[in-house]
């Protein structure tokens, strides 16, 4: 495909995205639909759509209406690219563009301050409260799209064994400040899931900060662990890479752990699904990664930015309050009670821990931290938890 006609699809499908589809099903019903666009063609297209989405409302603004076209104009706008070469008309591409569309759209120096850096209105306030001076860099920040980085599984490699065994297949890597397990990758990260490392189990996909929350975690020698919230697992299996023990896995929705056990494997440690913890002792660590709005991952999933609402937070900040409460019950004497979030917002961060000790005196914070997107990592809060009286 001609880089026009990728244009003209990441048009239409943005056009399905603004009428309410949501983005991954759209690119994977496109692909299953247009079966001669190749593996090059796939990733332009969904790096386009991402690149847009992540900055839906300044390059409407910049191409002047919120339309696919309108938003793609307004993204090559932003780029500085010529847009006589990719509109028009020929072949696949879209239509040149018509006299209103050339005079349409802000300048960039004319765009209000939400809107050129792309902050959703309704949750404008609370971002701003939470991030404080850090507001503008933090939205500015999460326009752009998210470094990719590794978790070396120390239990296979150490980190120069992993790095060489990418670079022997043209990945090229550097470790990162957040975490003593992370690599980030600088060159062909979309070669990483067909490679030897990763098959051989050296590395696995996952955030730098998110590392960084699990490193935070207290683990004893023999202890039993639970990630309460498992999702797919990173976080279980950073932990069980870090040391001896028992390690659990629960989730609401136990769906979502359907890959675990093969992840598992292949990194060489053994996780045990809980489908009831409550049913399976007392532990000496409960990890709770809730969920939440997902702010400080806006950069990897941009669509949650714009279709999340002041209700949905509250709801959320509802759920983790009670995820937090029950799990507690399940942390034997001594142990603790870790709280994650990839949330930039104070009332599912500090505001959630301070609640939680507001409710039950007994717990206090022996940890608690902030990443932020500005230390290159996703946004990230993680805290600890220790009952201070010993009693269950
Ligand atoms: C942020 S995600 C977890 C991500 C995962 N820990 C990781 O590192 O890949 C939150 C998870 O909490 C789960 N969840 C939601 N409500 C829950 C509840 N009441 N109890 C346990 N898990 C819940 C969701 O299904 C979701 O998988």
């Amino acid at each position: 495909m001609t880089p026009a006609a990728r244009v003209a699809a990441a048009i239409g499908l943005l056009d399905e995205w603004l009428a309410g589809a949501p983005a991954e099903r759209l690119l994977t019903n496109w692909a299953r639909a247009n079966r001669y666009a190749g593996a090059r063609d796939r990733a332009a297209i969904r790096d386009l759509v991402f690149d847009a989405l992540r900055r839906c409302r300044s390059v409407a603004a910049l191409g002047g209406a919120q339309t696919g076209r309108a938003m793609m104009i307004g993204l090559m706008r932003a780029r500085g690219e010529d847009l006589n070469v990719l509109f028009t008309g020929e072949g696949y591409g879209p239509a040149p563009l018509c006299e209103a569309e050339w005079n349409a759209g802000l300048a960039p120096d004319d765009l209000p301050e939400l809107v050129g850096c792309d902050c959703p209105e309704a949750l404008a306030p609370v971002l701003r409260d939470s991030l404080g001076r850090d507001f503008l860099p933090v939205m500015h920040a999460l326009q752009d799209r998210a470094p990719v980085f590794l978790r070396v599984n120390t239990r296979l490699a150490s980190l120069e064994q992993a790095r060489a065994t990418l670079a022997a297949e043209g990945i090229e890597t550097r470790s990162h400040p957040l975490s003593p397990t992370a690599l980030e990758v600088t060159s062909n990260a979309r070669r990483i899931q067909a490679g030897r490392a990763f098959a051989d189990g050296l590395v696995e996909l996952q955030d730098a900060a998110s590392q960084a929350v699990a490193d935070m975690m207290p683990l004893i020698p023999g202890g039993r662990f639970l990630d309460y919230c498992a999702g797919g697992g990173g976080k279980t299996l950073a932990l069980a890479a870090r040391g001896e023990g028992a390690f659990f896995a629960h989730d609401a929705a136990p769906e979502r752990m359907r890959d675990l056990p093969d992840r598992a494997n292949r990194a060489g440690v053994r996780v045990t699904i809980a489908a009831r913890p409550q049913d399976a002792g007392l532990f000496d660590l409960v990890l709770c990664d809730v969920p939440c709005s997902g702010s400080g991952a806006w950069r990897r999933s941009p669509e949650a930015k714009w279709r999340m609402t002041p209700d949905d937070l509250a709801r959320l900040t509802d759920v983790q309050a009670a995820i937090l409460d029950r799990a507690a019950g399940l942390v034997g004497p001594g142990g603790a009670l870790g709280y994650a979030t990839c949330s930039l917002i104070s009332a599912e961060n500090g505001a959630q821990i301070d609640a939680f000790v507001q409710r039950n005196p007994a717990w206090r914070v022996e940890a608690e931290r902030q990443f932020s997107p500005l230390e290159g990592g996703d946004g990230f809060f993680a805290a600890v938890l220790r009952r201070e009286t010993g009693e269950c």
